[in-house]
């Protein structure tokens, strides 16, 4: 038998959304749905009437939702906010340069400003040529350092006063495990901001509007409200350690599906006692970019590739970053510990 919509009684269910179990029509969803998300940007406070804000927009699902309610809720409550779209091209061959294509689209599609940068135009590096040199295992490492980065300074070049992303809750709550598992308390401690403020000169503060919208709402909400995403994984990503936490995260959701919610809250709740060190927060001595060593890691990792010593930036070697930098010589064991072989 059609079960009815529980909200409005009036249309069929089409679906039981994975958060609440509710059984609502497309309509009552995409409210709901869009509804949170509102609350969600009310009840922090990230935007202020007249700025500028970029959307970190890859193409796939969750930043082209993103784009898209950011662009509803923008004019249904007269946010009175300025959008546009802020892409980071990787040099993916296969990968980054198919997304883009529906990142350009969306362009057309929410009539929105696009700016692109690249890996090669700010680095000298795609991320073709950085698997070459070192191979599937560590590559996220460079990735992810060098996308941050990218997108603060595509960002400046903007002039935009906030960049958003497409963070959703299962993101959230996996990099909650991943540093609990890592014993990570510096990242554990900043990981559930819904907002970073500014952390530092040149930073540009960051925010989550998809902090607790649920990735298989994010999906549903693309599904049916027809959008144009990509939707393939990136072809370097083995990325093997949030893979388990994200496996670890789905069989717990099967079960209970507000584990999601409730690893998030733990994380939001926990608070780090007295004593504990924490990295300060300084500026990188070459490149000016917030670091809390006197090099930041994107510049340590391109030293390393620069050099041929692609190791530099991966694991424990911060004692020969000086050695390094101030051009010493390095002994031939060091220099071998450096190099790609087992990469
Ligand atoms: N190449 C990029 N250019 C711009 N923004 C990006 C890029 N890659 C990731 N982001 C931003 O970071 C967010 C999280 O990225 P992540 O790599 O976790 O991808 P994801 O969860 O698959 O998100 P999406 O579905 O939007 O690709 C994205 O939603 C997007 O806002």
């Amino acid at each position: 038998m059609p079960v009815q919509c529980s909200n409005c009684a009036q249309r069929r269910a089409v679906l039981k959304r994975p958060k609440t179990a509710h059984s609502l029509c497309k309509d009552c969803f995409f409210w709901a749905f869009e509804e949170e998300i509102h609350q969600t940007i009310m009840s922090a406070g990230l935007f202020n009437r007249g700025e500028t804000v970029a959307i970190g927009a890859s193409g796939g699902k969750d930043s082209t939702v993103l784009a898209h309610v950011m662009k509803l809720l923008n004019e249904r409550y007269g946010y009175g906010l300025n959008l546009l779209l802020l892409s980071v091209d990787e040099g993916i061959t296969g990968y980054r340069d198919d997304s883009l294509e529906t990142v350009k689209r969306n362009q057309q599609q929410y009539e929105l400003p696009l700016k692109i940068v690249s890996y090669e135009e700010l680095y000298g590096w795609t991320m073709d040529a950085i698997v070459k040199q070192v191979g599937l295992k560590n590559n996220c490492t460079f990735c992810g350092v060098f996308r941050r980065q990218a997108l603060d300074r595509g960002a400046m070049m903007l002039k935009v006063d906030k960049i958003c992303t497409g963070h959703n809750a299962d993101d959230v709550a996996e990099t909650v495990l991943m540093n609990v598992l890592r014993g990570d308390i510096a990242r554990l401690r900043r990981c559930t901001s819904i907002s970073t403020a500014s952390e530092g000169e040149g930073a540009i503060p960051r925010c989550k509007p998809l902090k607790y919208a649920y990735e298989k709402e994010i999906v549903l909400y693309a599904y049916f409200k027809k959008l144009d995403y990509f939707s393939t994984e990136c072809i370097y990503s083995p990325n093997a350690y949030r893979g388990h936490a994200r496996a670890f995260l789905k069989d717990l959701e099967s079960i209970r599906p507000s584990s999601i919610i409730d690893v998030i809250h733990s994380g939001e709740t926990l608070s780090v006692k007295d004593g504990v060190k924490m990295p300060v927060q300084g500026t990188c001595s070459r490149c000016g970019y917030i670091s809390s060593q006197a090099l930041c890691k994107s510049c340590v990792l391109l030293e390393g590739l620069n050099r041929g010593l692609p190791k530099l930036g991966i694991g424990k070697h911060h004692r020969l970053h000086g050695k390094i930098l101030s051009r010493e010589p390095l002994t031939e064991q060091e220099e071998k510990k450096l190099k790609a072989v087992d990469f």
